[in-house]
């Protein structure tokens, strides 16, 4: 299944770089198949990966193409890519305007995030066209190289998840800026704020990776004191709102196209 050569166009860029180095870590991937494209031509891979300057060259020589360049990039490009898979991760650009672009007529649109780096992404993905069996498998092995991947079943999903988990760490970094400058306000040190703040968001995010956040908000809460507090005045203030209309800003940029 691994046979295929993958060509990322913009693979030295955050995303581009962090997948491929992944899936070369993982064995998913050798080096004499993976090709990688950028125009400054500098590249930090290990000698087996070819660095190309030219697109089309790369386009030509792959089996499927790997988009990982920012959407106002993506207007200046011209490949052909009829006859290839193009996988795209750009947030805000429709599968038929990729198609449109690079003749492909089979188009991947994943939405990785910047976990990447630590390989612990959520990676949704929807693909247009006749995407075969073993392709199918192969994107889904692609993105469990850089953490957890999902067909989703509708391309509006895509634009939705660009806003939710696309976002990767924004959202629990907003929260933890909060708490550090609400903590600050109200007078206590700032290296004793950001400490607390770091632990609220980054321990307590350790522990959701295998408990209920439901569950843990109920037992927190049975306790009737402080929690209980907290957590209703944000309740009051109509938290899932707040956060809901977050979303749906992001989502709409996502939908109206980049
Ligand atoms: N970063 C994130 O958290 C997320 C990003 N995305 C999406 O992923 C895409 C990539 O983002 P990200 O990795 O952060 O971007 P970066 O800016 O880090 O990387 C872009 C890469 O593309 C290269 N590049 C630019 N133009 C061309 C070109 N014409 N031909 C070949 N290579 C080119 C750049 O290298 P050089 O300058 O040398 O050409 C660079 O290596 C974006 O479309 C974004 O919407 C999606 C979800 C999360
Ligand atoms: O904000 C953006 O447009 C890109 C896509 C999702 C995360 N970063």
């Amino acid at each position: 299944m691994e046979n295929r050569t993958l060509g990322i166009i913009g693979g030295t860029g955050w995303l581009g770089r962090a997948i491929a180095e992944a899936a070369l870590d993982s064995g998913f991937i050798g080096p004499d198949r993976l090709l990688i494209s950028n125009r400054s031509g500098v590249s930090t891979f290990e000698p087996g990966v070819r660095l190309l300057a030219d697109n089309q060259q790369l386009v030509d020589l792959s089996d499927i193409v790997v988009l990982s360049i920012r959407p106002e990039q993506f207007r200046e490009l011209l490949i052909n890519a009829r006859g290839k898979v193009v996988i795209s991760l750009m947030a805000g650009v429709p599968a038929a305007a990729i198609s449109a672009a690079t003749g492909a007529d089979v188009i991947v649109r994943a939405m990785p995030n910047a976990a990447v780096e630590i390989r612990q992404s959520f990676t949704p993905w929807y693909s247009v066209g006749k995407l075969v069996e073993h392709d199918r498998q192969w994107v889904q092995r692609l993105f469990e190289c850089v953490g957890s991947a999902d067909e989703v079943p509708e391309e509006d999903c895509i634009d939705y998840l660009s806003a939710l988990s696309g976002t990767g760490p924004a959202f629990p970094a907003m929260l933890q800026m909060a708490l550090t400058n609400q903590a600050v306000a109200a007078g206590i040190p700032l290296v004793i704020a950001q400490r607390a703040a770091q632990g609220v968001v980054v321990g307590g995010g350790q522990m959701l990776a295998s408990r209920d956040p439901r569950q843990m908000i109920e037992s927190l809460m049975a306790y009737r004191g402080v929690t209980a507090a907290a957590l209703q005045s944000m309740a009051d203030q109509n938290i899932e709102s707040i956060v809901g209309r977050a979303v749906q800003a992001g989502a709409e940029i996502a939908r109206k196209g980049m």
